[in-house]
């Protein structure tokens, strides 16, 4: 059987790249077992500094797996399962705890679950060609599991707008919203891929790993517990091996050494 999902390893990068072109990438049993198997292989390689998730052919992802949620037959079957409300959640939940940072290189468009996993990243560049929906209510369903992470990156009158109204809108809308990091003409969509993971290899692992921390939990902290605690995280990063690595690199005017990722 050939694979829905590959892991490539090259110079601390890890490409896990969907590759179901033929449904558009659609978010099967099958592939999402296979994206869970190669994330988790990824996120937990010593050798990787920074995990890249992208797609085949034209389109990122389209979503759950229409195909396999559909009825089978008419009134008095039985229940139709949902069994991608099994494994998006993992998957989503894998990516957003990942303590190694997450690039989507969105190669096209994506709808509805397939957004899910785009806010779930720390970082989104797609094609200025590519558009967007979240389509579920014009199926009769609801963005119920991609809400978690998508409220939390863009903000919420434009969630209100494309959620309830299923309306396609485009990559600058896009990325003007929050949901993408940049949209990029295409012939620099592996470049400015390429500039992020750059600059994420030049921070130390375990800073970044507690920077991606504090983005997700420090908003929901009241804030003089917040300055409290991020009081005393501070003085011990300066005090930690890394921070006193990073400290030494910047008085001997050399790039850090940094141990290998957390
Ligand atoms: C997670 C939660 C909910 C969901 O995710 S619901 C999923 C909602 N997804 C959609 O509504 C997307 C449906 N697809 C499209 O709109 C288009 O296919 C596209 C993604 C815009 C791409 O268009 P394009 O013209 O490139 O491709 P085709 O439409 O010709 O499709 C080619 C081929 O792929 C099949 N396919 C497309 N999407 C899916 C899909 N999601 N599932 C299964 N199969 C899909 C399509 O049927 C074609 O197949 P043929 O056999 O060739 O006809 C809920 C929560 O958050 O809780």
């Amino acid at each position: 059987m050939t694979a829905l999902v590959h892991l490539e390893t090259a110079g601390g990068v890890a490409t896990v790249t969907l590759d179901s072109p033929a449904n558009r990438n659609a978010l099967s049993t099958r592939l999402l077992a296979e994206l869970e198997r190669a994330l988790t292989g990824a996120i937990g390689d010593e050798a990787v500094r920074v995990v890249v998730l992208t797609g085949a052919g034209p389109v990122f992802c389209s979503g759950a797996d229409l195909k396999e949620q559909a009825p089978a037959g008419g009134p008095g079957d039985a229940p139709v399962t949902a069994p991608v409300t099994e494994a998006l959640p993992t998957v989503m939940s894998l990516i957003w705890k990942s303590p190694k940072p997450v690039i989507c290189r969105l190669n096209g468009t994506a709808r509805a679950g397939g957004l899910g996993l785009v806010a779930a990243c720390d970082f989104a560049i797609a094609p200025d060609s590519a558009t967007f929906a979240f389509s579920e209510v014009r199926l009769g369903v609801v963005p119920a599991m991609i809400s978690v992470t998508v409220l939390r990156r863009v903000e919420p009158r434009a969630a209100a707008e494309y959620f309830m109204t299923g309306e396609v809108f485009d990559a600058a809308r896009a990325a003007e919203i929050g949901l993408l990091t940049r949209a990029v003409p295409a012939g620099e969509l592996d470049a400015a891929v390429a500039h992020y993971a750059g600059m994420l290899m030049r921070g130390g692992p375990e800073a970044l790993a507690i920077t991606k921390r504090l983005v997700r939990e420090v908003p929901g902290i009241p804030v003089e517990e917040g300055m409290r605690r991020m009081a005393e995280l501070s003085a011990q990063r300066f005090t930690s091996a890394e921070g006193q690595e990073g400290l030494r690199a910047f008085m001997e005017k050399r790039p850090a050494a940094w141990a290998p990722s957390p």
